[in-house]
C-alpha cells in the first residue's frame, strides 16, 4: 500500500526483490557492525542476546529495528548476537527515480561488516570527563560544560553529539544540543540551524528522534527550538546571515540555562558544520563567533590535526567568553579525538535522499513501508493538508546574499532590503535589550577577525544591513517544490526581527499558478496558514519534486 500523495507505486511482480534468509552476526565486546543501508531498501536488526548501542542509543533485546537510507554502527561494549534480515522495499521515492537498491551484504546492506578498531573508549572518557566537569560545576554552582564538535564532513562529529547525549540522559542530565549545521535538519527540515533539550533517549531508528510536529510516536518527543538558514554553507554572504542567527541562538540557549537548572548543570553540546573546519577564508572567524556566544569550554577536534593545531593555539587555556570565567578561572580546554575508521564519506545523491527524506518525513511522518509499521519503534503516519492560497495574501521573504557558486542566482535590490522597517516600533531595540541583560564576557583572544569585534551580536546588523527582500506578487515559478518557513515575527515586522524569529512550522509549495496568482501548499497540520511573516527557503533545501501527488 502506498502512502496518500506519495505518488509512490504498488510493487510490480518485476520489481519484487528476493528476500534472503536472516543472517546472525555475532560481535565480540568492544566491537562493532557497521552497516549501509540504500534508500528504497530496508533492513530487519534484531538483538537476540547481549548489549549493544547505535551511536550511544541502547538496543532493546528482542525488539525489531527498520532502518533504510542509513550508514551506522551497532557497538558491543559485553558482546551481543544481532539477527539482520531483509525488510520490504522501502516506500521512499528516490531521487533520480531508482528503484530498491539492496545490496549484497547481510538483509540486502550494500555494505557491512565488523570492526574491533573503534574510538568509543575514547568518546566514552570524553563522556566521563564531562560528567567530572559537571559534577565540579555543580560542587562550584556555575555552568555545566558548553562543548564544540568540531571537524571536516563526515568526520563523525553528529554521530559523537548523539554518543555524547545518549550517555548524558542515560546519568539523568539533560544536554541541550544545539544544531549549527544547515545541511542537515535536528528533529527538523534542513536549512535550519536549532537547540533542543533532550531529557530522554534518542531513537535508534531516527537519529535525534521525533518533534511534536511529527505527530505521536512511542519515543518521547522533543521541542526543538528553530531558525530558518535556508543556505547550505554558513560561511555564504561572508557569513551576514549565519553569524546573527548564531547570536539569537546562543542568547535564547543562555537564557535557557540560566532559568532550567537540570540543563545549566548539564551545558550544551554544539555540532559545528563541516564548512567551518574547511579552512576556507572566514572559518575561523566564524569558529570565533561560536566560541564566544555559546561560551565554549570544551572544544572537541575529530579528523583534522591543522584544526587541532590551530584551536590550541588559539584557545587553549585561555579563559572561556562567561562571566563566570573571571570569578571561577573558567578556561577552554581544546581535545583531539580520533575519527572513526567506520565513518562513511556520504556522495551528494546520498545527501539529497537524506534532506528529502528529512522533509518527507516532516510532512508525512515515518515513511517506511506499512508491512514494517507494526514493528517499527519509531513508525508514525500523519496527515497534512493541502490547500490552496492567493500570494498576495502572504508575507513571504528571500535572502538575497549571492552564492559564490551561482552569482547570478538573485537578484540583490538594496532599495528593497529596508521593506517593513517602518512599521516595526523599536524591533532591534526591544532585542538589544534582552541582549544586554545577558551575562557575556569579551570574545576570546587569539583570533583577529570580524567576531572578535565586541560589536559582533545582532544588535550590530540593522535592518537596513539584513539582506531579506520581500517577494512581491506575481509569485515566482520558482516557489514550487521548496519550502517556506513561518516565523513567529508579524506581517509587519522588520526584516531583522524576520531573520530573528524562531519558527512555527514549515509549508511545501506543491504548484504555483501565476495566472491566478494562487499557490497550493502543503501543510503537517490544518486549518489556515497563520498570518506571520515567512521566510522562503529557495536555495536551501534543495527543491524536493513530487511531494504531493
Ligand atoms: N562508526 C561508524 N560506523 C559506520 N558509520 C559511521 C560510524 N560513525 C559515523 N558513521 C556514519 O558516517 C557518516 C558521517 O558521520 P557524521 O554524520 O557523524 O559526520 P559529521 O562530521 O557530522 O558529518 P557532516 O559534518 O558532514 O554532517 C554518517 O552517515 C554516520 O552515520
Amino acid at each position: 500500500m502506498s502512502l496518500p500523495g506519495l505518488e509512490l507505486t504498488q510493487p510490480s511482480e518485476e520489481r519484487q526483490h528476493v528476500i534472503a534468509p536472516p543472517s546472525q552476526i555475532t560481535l565480540n565486546s568492544g566491537s562493532e557492525w557497521r552497516f549501509e543501508v540504500a534508500f528504497g531498501h530496508t533492513i530487519r536488526v534484531k538483538l537476540l542476546t547481549g548489549t549493544a548501542e547505535l551511536f550511544g542509543t541502547e538496543l532493546a533485546e528482542s525488539q525489531t529495528y527498520t532502518f533504510t537510507g542509513t550508514k551506522a554502527a551497532i557497538f558491543t561494549w559485553h558482546g551481543c548476537e544481532l539477527e539482520i534480515s531483509a525488510g520490504e522495499p522501502s516506500s521512499t521515492t528516490t531521487v533520480d527515480g531508482s528503484t530498491s537498491a539492496a545490496g549484497h551484504g547481510a538483509g540486502g546492506c550494500q555494505s557491512e561488516y565488523t570492526s574491533d578498531d573503534t574510538p568509543m573508549m575514547e568518546y566514552a572518557n570524553m563522556h566521563f570527563a564531562l560528567e567530572a566537569i559537571r559534577e565540579e560545576a555543580a560542587s562550584e554552582g556555575k555552568d555545566g560544560p558548553r562543548v564544540l564538535l568540531l571537524g571536516p564532513d563526515n568526520a563523525g562529529k553528529t554521530s559523537l553529539a548523539k554518543i555524547l547525549t545518549s550517555y548524558a540522559t542515560k546519568l539523568g542530565g539533560q544536554p541541550l544540543v544545539v544544531n549549527l549545521d544547515p545541511t542537515e535538519g535536528m528533529l527538523n527540515v534542513p536549512g535550519t540551524l536549532s537547540a533542543t533539550v533532550f531529557r530522554t533517549m534518542l531513537d535508534v531508528e531516527n537519529g535525534w528522534g521525533s518533534s511534536p510536529m511529527s505527530g505521536p510516536s512511542p519515543v518521547p518527543v522533543k521541542l526543538p527550538l528553530v531558525y530558518s538558514y535556508p543556505l547550505p554553507s554558513p560561511l555564504e554572504g561572508e557569513g551576514s546571515v549565519y553569524r546573527p542567527i548564531v547570536s539569537r541562538l546562543a542568547l535564547q540557549v543562555t537564557e535557557r540555562m540560566a532559568k532550567d537548572e537540570d540543563v545549566r548543570k548539564t551545558g550544551i553540546i554544539v555540532d559545528a558544520p563541516g564548512d567551518l573546519s574547511s579552512g576556507k577564508p572566514g572559518s575561523l572567524e566564524m569558529i570565533n563567533h561560536i566560541v564566544t556566544e555559546f561560551a565554549i569550554t570544551n572544544i572537541v577536534v575529530l579528523g583534522s590535526e591543522r584544526l587541532y593545531s590551530n584551536m590550541v593555539k588559539s584557545y587553549d587555556n585561555k579563559p572561556s567568553s562567561s562571566a563566570a570565567a573571571v570569578v571561577f578561572d573558567e578556561r577552554v580546554s581544546v581535545v583531539k579525538l580520533s575519527k572513526s575508521g567506520g565513518c562513511v564519506d556520504r556522495d551528494a545523491l546520498f545527501l539529497k535522499k537524506t534532506r528529502e527524506s528529512q522533509i518527507r518525513s516532516y510532512f508525512f511522518g515515518n515513511t517506511l513501508p506499512t508491512t514494517t509499521l507494526p514493528t517499527s519503534t519509531s513508525a508514525i503516519t500523519l496527515s497534512p493538508s493541502t490547500l490552496q492560497v492567493d500570494f498576495a495574501s502572504l508575507t513571504v521573504y528571500n535572502y538575497t546574499v549571492v552564492s559564490t557558486e551561482d552569482e547570478d542566482e538573485d537578484d540583490y535590490d538594496p532599495s528593497q532590503l529596508n521593506t517593513g522597517d517602518s512599521f516595526l516600533p523599536g524591533g532591534n531595540d526591544n532585542y538589544s535589550d534582552v541582549k544586554q541583560e545577558t551575562d557575556r564576557a569579551a570574545p576570546l583572544p587569539g583570533i583577529v577577525g570580524l567576531s572578535s569585534d565586541h560589536t559582533t551580536n545582532a544588535n550590530s546588523y540593522s535592518s537596513s544591513n539584513v539582506p531579506l527582500k520581500r517577494v512581491l506578487p506575481p509569485a515566482p515559478s520558482a516557489l514550487e517544490n521548496t519550502l517556506i518557513a513561518i516565523t513567529h515575527a508579524s506581517t509587519s515586522a522588520s526584516p531583522a526581527d524576520v531573520r530573528d524569529a524562531s519558527i512555527k512550522g514549515f509549508l511545501y509549495v506543491a504548484n504555483v499558478d501565476a495566472d491566478k496568482g494562487k499557490i497550493m501548499l502543503l501543510s503537517p497540520i490544518r486549518g489556515t496558514i497563520p498570518a506571520q511573516a515567512m521566510i522562503w527557503a529557495r536555495r536551501w533545501p534543495d527543491e524536493v519534486v513530487g511531494l504531493v501527488g
